[in-house]
């Protein structure tokens, strides 16, 4: 297999400082529904999940960080490939929407979402890469058919619409899609969800080992805590829309303090 795209070699991203700041972000539409009072730092290379019941508020806060919705409250800032330190919502939403091209991907639930289903496989991949100036129809080709094998989808598919390909598929195409362009922050919304439970298991093999090989920052939503359990170094666990604990993934799924996530625990456990 062709070696992935070694990614960063250039950057000013300093290990010891976040990636992306979030300082106490709100966003409501009605008491308790939404996020509030949100913050924490995350650092290049991490994986933060955020985990909670159903309308705790957990793709409210994954659109507000993801440069989406603009909040109520608070400041987001993440550091630029330069170093360079980029309020979110002081940017135009064109520096926005260039941010989430190139240096961020996030991953729909619903692949349907996050590709185009009118343009082939290779289309795809190679769209992020446009809008970064790569012009050559070889290289394009050629970065095309080497994602397609990282995400292990035959290579000979290239050229075939993704509505022609199953869900699994389609969700392996949008994750090459994002990942093509080396981004550093990717936001994923429940990627698993919606798939059957041994396609689920192939697609988190496969996203564990790129964002380790890629030293990807993530920040994952998923209501499922074995999904975060396999990829999450930090959760946050969101009850109507607060977060009410944080830590190391282990740490909160083996000894959980608040009473919430000790039920949110107990009730996985439970046959
Ligand atoms: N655009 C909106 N207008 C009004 N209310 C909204 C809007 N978006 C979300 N909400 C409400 O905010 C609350 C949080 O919704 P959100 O989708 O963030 O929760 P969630 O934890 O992601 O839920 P799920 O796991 O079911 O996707 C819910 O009560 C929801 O009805």
């Amino acid at each position: 297999m062709a070696a992935l795209p070694s990614i960063m070699e250039t950057t000013a991203t300093v290990p010891d400082q976040p990636l992306l700041s979030v300082e106490n972000i709100s966003r409501l539409f009605g008491p308790e529904k939404g996020c509030q009072g949100v913050s924490f730092d995350l650092y290049p290379g991490e994986v933060l999940g955020i985990v909670g019941e159903s309308g705790s508020g957990k793709s409210t806060l994954l659109s507000v960080l993801s440069g989406r919705s603009q909040p109520q409250d608070g400041v987001i800032t993440y550091r630029g490939q330069q170093g360079e330190i980029i309020d979110l919502y002081s940017s135009s939403e064109a520096e926005r929407r260039t941010l989430l091209r190139t240096e961020w991907g996030f991953v729909e639930q619903n692949p349907r979402d996050g590709l185009r289903m009118g343009v082939s496989a290779g289309a795809n991949i190679g769209e992020r890469l446009m809008a970064q100036g790569v012009r050559n129809y070889g290289v394009l080709r050629q970065e095309a058919l080497d994602w397609l094998q990282h995400v292990e989808i035959d290579a000979n598919r290239i050229d075939d619409l993704p509505r022609t390909f199953s869900g699994g598929m389609q969700q392996r195409l949008q994750i090459a899609r994002n990942l093509v362009s080396s981004p550093r922050l990717v936001f994923m919304d429940e990627p698993t969800g919606g798939l059957d439970v041994s396609v689920q298991a192939r697609l988190l093999d496969l996203l564990r080992r790129l964002v380790r090989e890629l030293d990807l920052a993530v920040v994952i939503v998923t209501h499922d805590l074995a999904v975060a359990r396999l990829l999450a170094d930090r959760l946050m666990v969101m009850r109507r829309s607060r977060v009410v604990e944080s830590g190391l993934t282990d740490q909160i799924l083996d000894d959980p303090q608040h009473p919430y996530t000790q039920l949110l625990v107990s009730s996985v456990l439970q046959p």
